[in-house]
């Protein structure tokens, strides 16, 4: 197994091109399963994920075509997707263990086929995520789910028909399964309580491109007229708010500058705003967004997470690192995830000063943290490691850096060039 090696305390300087969002090409992905025309996905990143989805994609006999060579992984930019037939609707325990965004081929199959079979995803490490607002949104629209031997089974032998979904609370993923499916429903879907996520305004665009009729792109109610067929489109994937988010605490934590390129500032918003109040300067330039720290040190900013447009809990580990070493206290509360606190004990080996308080940490500022061999045990878990171990002194050793490579194109190539001493070990337990 990899592992990351950082020799901290250098001040990061330099541009960081930020890439598509894993986040929004899975759903982008599963998506290629509605319609048996091409779909073609530009700015895709180079992710473990994405590799995971196009296998599943593969193994459903979509035929995943990459820079003009079929390919059960993915090594360019631009994936053409080919769902002419569907010849396999199970999702196996093998692939879906790896990505809980596996759950998000049901609604596609569903809808196309008729019927689906997928792995019931479990639990993992940052809380027990059921997918009862999936399961419940597709039995509104007529589905007849039933559970056996771990797969979730999935039919609608006369397809799906509109109806008015009210969610009780809000759900990314629920969000896109039932867009998905309810495009090619017979009638009208309204889906309330609906997620506002950037990346399902992505999806939205996409499916719209590809002949979807929905109202009420970004906000809380989505109306979806189903159609009898969508068609082909090519759709360049949004850019990565968290890798972005995370790049701009690694200027901030090492009291450094970067620009990060290839984005909007305003799909940052909250964190920036975080990030000012912590005391780094921001500035929007005509590429992107610039971060610099140079006058005095961090200050303490409380944080909730929140739905979007609030504070991401995709988030709430790497600035919980910039609080360790923060001048004064703050008040880190998670509201998404039950157990979103795995980070706690590593940054503690490093130094850090964090009492939780069941869904609160609060964190004590120290003048600086020690480097040490630490693990961590899932992705936004491991960039607040890497955070830390910037900023810290001496050496640093993440291990398990599988997780990493699930949302992070060439971390260690991207800080590398803007100064930090990092370098990846290959191998070892
Ligand atoms: C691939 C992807 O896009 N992953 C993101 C997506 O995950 P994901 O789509 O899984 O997250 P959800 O928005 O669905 O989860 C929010 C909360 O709702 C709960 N819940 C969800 C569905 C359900 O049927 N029942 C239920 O109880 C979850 O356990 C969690 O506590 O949104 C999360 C919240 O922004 C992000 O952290 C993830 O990075
Ligand atoms: C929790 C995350 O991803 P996933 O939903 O794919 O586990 C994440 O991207 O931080």
């Amino acid at each position: 197994m990899d592992s990351i090696r950082i020799r901290g305390g250098r001040p990061l300087e330099g541009i960081i091109p930020i890439g598509g969002a894993k986040n929004a090409a899975l759903p982008l992905l599963a998506a290629g399963l509605l319609t048996a025309d091409t779909l073609t996905l530009t700015n895709l990143p180079h992710l473990a994920d994405i590799t995971t989805m196009v296998k599943l994609l593969a193994q459903h006999g979509v035929v995943c075509t990459m820079n003009g060579g079929h390919s059960g992984g993915h090594e360019g930019r631009v994936l053409a997707l080919d769902a002419g037939q569907i010849t396999n609707t199970t999702a196996p325990y093998d692939l879906v263990r790896k990505m809980r965004a596996s759950i998000l081929v049901l609604g596609p199959m569903l809808a196309r086929v008729g019927e689906a079979q997928v792995s019931l995803p479990g639990g993992c490490a940052i809380g027990t995520r059921p997918v009862d607002l999936h399961l419940k949104g597709l039995e509104d629209l007529g589905a007849v789910i039933e559970l056996e031997g771990g797969y979730i089974r999935a039919t609608a032998p006369r397809g799906l028909k509109g109806a008015h979904i009210r969610m009780p609370f809000v759900s990314v993923g629920a969000t896109e399964n039932l867009l998905m499916a309810a495009s090619l429903a017979d009638g009208t879907t309204i889906l309330d309580n609906a997620a506002r996520e950037p990346e399902i305004g992505d999806l939205v665009r996409c499916l719209t491109a590809m002949g979807a009729r929905i109202e009420g792109i970004d906000t809380e109610t989505l109306t979806i007229h189903g159609v009898a067929r969508l068609h082909g489109a090519e759709h360049s994937v949004l850019p990565d708010r968290i890798e972005a988010g995370t790049y701009a605490i690694a200027g901030a934590i090492t009291g450094g500058d970067v620009e990060l390129t290839g984005l909007d500032a305003a799909l940052i918003a909250s964190v920036l705003e975080k990030l000012e109040e912590a005391g780094a300067r921001i500035t929007v330039t005509d590429r992107g967004v610039r971060i610099v720290r140079d006058q005095g040190p961090l200050r303490g900013a409380d944080v909730m997470t929140q739905v979007y447009p609030g504070f991401p809990t995709d988030m709430q580990a790497q600035f919980m690192a910039l609080m360790t070493v923060a001048e004064g206290a703050a008040m880190v509360t998670e509201t998404i995830f039950e157990n979103r606190f795995m980070h706690v004990p590593e940054l503690h080996r490093m130094g850090a000063n964090i009492v939780l308080h069941g869904a609160s940490a609060l964190v004590r500022g120290v003048p600086k943290l020690t480097g040490a061999p630490v693990m961590a045990t899932d992705l936004r878990a491991s960039s607040s490691l890497v955070l830390a171990g910037l900023a810290a002194r001496g050496e640093t050793v993440v291990s398990r850096v599988y997780h990493l490579d699930r949302g992070y194109e060439n971390i260690e190539a991207k800080l590398a060039a803007c100064g930090a001493d990092i370098t990846r070990l290959t191998g070892g337990a």
